[in-house]
């Protein structure tokens, strides 16, 4: 800075002039119009002016232009004779820059003590800004992907409840839960996962609107809170953006595409709770019910209460009709030669595509269904199926791949007369007796009563390979295997997670390979999803693969984004 005169007020001696311009504060003195009248060597160094360039100059001329209403206030407290103290405010350098500062303005009087101007000093407190904001945002938001956290999106709900309260508006909270995120850590690691939840929260910040604020919870779980809204169904159709954006795939490390979901819980002030704890465990909640009903799907906290027994009828009702208005199909899954990549077997699985609800999780249905006995009838056109698929593909003179169904404790319990009508077909048809196979829980197996572990066997001595589904589980019951006439059994999924990781639970499956091949099993891995699963289980010796690996992630009737569930 030029070494200019930078005190020109003529009434202050030397003595004062050399401490004001020592101090490091701006000194600045202006008239009751806002003219600068002096102008400290500090005052130029924080704003950038010379005093030449300033005195006789408005002092508006360092307020940035959103700031101008300030200048009338501050002199008009001034012409009272107040004080203004500390006060914080933001003025623009010469450069353009802003400058964060503080303030005191105190009116000067003249010898017979009429106001005739202010003093200003004023600190610039820009760094100190600066470190407040630094901490603050480190303290409000999540580092991985910059969104607000839980205690900035808990204070930002609490204020817009209070608005909201006021206006006489409504406000939601949604909580999103990502699907069967840990596969996506597990099978690509942490780093893969970090990268999907960056994205996940990019996704869902663009899908909602500029007023509402989408935080991160913690792990997989987001909120958002949608405010101004004046009815609630104004939610519907974000919350459907949400959902589809979290399904497209995500290209994880530039290269690896994946695809998940996400469960979303939807919680409506006034209607739904009051509080901002309320709504958020309100959310939770019926977030954690669009899980139970099968994943990928937005439900509302009072409907989906309200509505859970009223699904559960109208479920229960319609799936009896289900088979009649062809709502049910069957998804072959292979069962690959891990010696030779060959599909040797498939296993069919049920898929129901609800008109209204859409795609329903076979883990809700088939409950209902063996509850109330539909599953024989299930049961019987999934055989007949399977049946007419395998004549069409004998007629045409192609191999007959054997394919297996999945049997529920229900169907077991209504005994031979029930399987008779299934083995009776299979043999008019001229398909290979052991082209069918039937695949038990291995809970079946568990504790099953006389009458079905007499009903193996005879199914078994017809020829009929029985298949132990979900081998690991749960409890196994090592002496029905030698008992029964299994040929095979299905390892669970959950035994392969740490395969290749956790030594104990690679030497587990290897254990469990060598013991089935002991007593003269085959084995099928179930859950299959990595190439390095693949070679490990192959090296163990185990005969057959299942899961994602060997049926390409294709999305299907069962991985459909569902409609929001319409209260019926
Ligand atoms: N990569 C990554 N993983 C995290 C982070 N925080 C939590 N996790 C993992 O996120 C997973 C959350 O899994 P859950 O929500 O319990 O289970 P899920 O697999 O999503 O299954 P569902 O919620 O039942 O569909 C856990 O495995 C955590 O270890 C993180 O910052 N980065």
């Amino acid at each position: 800075m030029a070494s200019t005169p930078t005190t020109q007020a003529p009434d202050l001696g030397d003595f004062f002039k050399s401490v004001i311009d020592s101090t490091t504060d701006a000194v600045i003195t202006k008239d009751l119009h806002g003219i600068v009248t002096s102008w400290n060597r500090a005052a130029e160094s924080i704003f950038g002016y010379s005093a030449a360039e300033m005195i006789g100059q408005p002092m508006v001329k360092v307020f940035p232009a959103d700031r101008l209403q300030e200048e009338p206030m501050i002199l008009a407290r001034i012409g009272r004779g107040e004080r203004v103290d500390h006060f914080e405010t933001v003025r623009v350098r010469k450069d353009g820059s802003l400058v964060n500062v503080s303030a005191t303005i105190s009116p000067l009087h003249d010898s017979e003590g009429r106001i005739v101007g202010a003093s200003k000093i004023a600190r610039d407190i820009t760094e100190r800004i600066q470190a407040e904001r630094t901490i603050w945002l480190q303290a409000n938001h999540d580092t991985l992907t910059s969104l607000p956290n839980r205690r900035h999106f808990q204070e930002r709900l609490t204020l817009e409840l209070a608005r909201a309260r006021r206006m006489q508006r409504h406000l939601a909270v949604m909580f999103i839960d990502l699907d069967r995120f840990k596969d996506v850590n597990d099978t690509l690691g942490h780093q893969a996962g970090d990268d999907l939840l960056v994205q996940a929260a990019q996704r869902i910040r663009a899908a909602v609107r500029e007023i509402d604020t989408v935080a991160r919870m913690g792990g997989d779980e987001f909120t958002i809170l949608l405010p101004d809204l004046v009815a609630g169904d104004e939610v519907e159709p974000i919350a459907r953006r949400v959902n589809l954006c979290l399904f497209k795939p995500f290209t994880l490390d530039g290269q690896t595409s994946v695809q998940i979901s996400g469960s979303i819980g939807v919680a409506l002030f006034p209607q739904d709770g009051e509080t901002a704890d309320v709504l958020l465990m309100h959310a939770d909640q019926a977030m954690y019910e669009s899980k139970r009903l099968g994943r990928n799907q937005a439900r509302h906290f009072a409907k989906a209460l309200e509505s859970n027994i009223r699904d559960r009828m109208r479920l229960t009702h319609d799936l009896r009709h289900a088979v009649e208005r062809g709502e049910l199909s069957l998804s072959l899954q292979p069962l690959v030669d891990l010696r030779d990549g060959s599909v040797r077997q498939h296993e069919a699985l049920l898929r129901w595509v609800h008109p209204v609800f859409g795609a329903i999780s076979p883990s809700v249905f088939m409950p209902l269904a063996e509850e109330t006995g539909v599953i024989r009838d299930i049961g019987d056109w999934a055989f007949d199926t399977v049946a007419r698929q395998a004549a069409d593909r004998s007629r045409a003179g192609s191999p007959v791949i054997p394919v297996s169904l999945d049997v529920s404790p229900v169907q077991l319990h209504a005994g031979l007369g029930y399987f008779r009508r299934w083995l009776d077909e299979w043999a008019r048809l001229e398909l290979p007796a052991d082209a069918l196979a039937l695949e038990i829980a291995e809970s079946a197996l568990a504790e099953p009563s006389d009458g079905v572990g007499e009903l193996l066997q005879q199914l078994g001595a017809a020829g009929v390979p029985l298949i132990v589904d979900h081998f690991g589980a749960g409890a196994s019951c090592l002496s029905r295997l030698n008992r029964l006439d299994i040929g095979m059994l299905k390892l669970d999924p959950s035994l392969l997670r740490d395969l290749g990781v956790d030594g104990k639970s690679t030497r587990l499956c290897e254990a469990m390979v060598q013991m089935a091949h002991t007593l003269g099993l085959q084995v099928v891995a179930q859950g299959v999803e990595t190439p390095a699963q693949r070679a490990l289980l192959a090296r163990m010796g185990c005969d057959f693969g299942q899961g994602h690996l060997f049926a390409a992630i294709e999305p299907g009737p069962g991985a459909e984004v569902p409609a929001w569930p319409a209260a019926a």
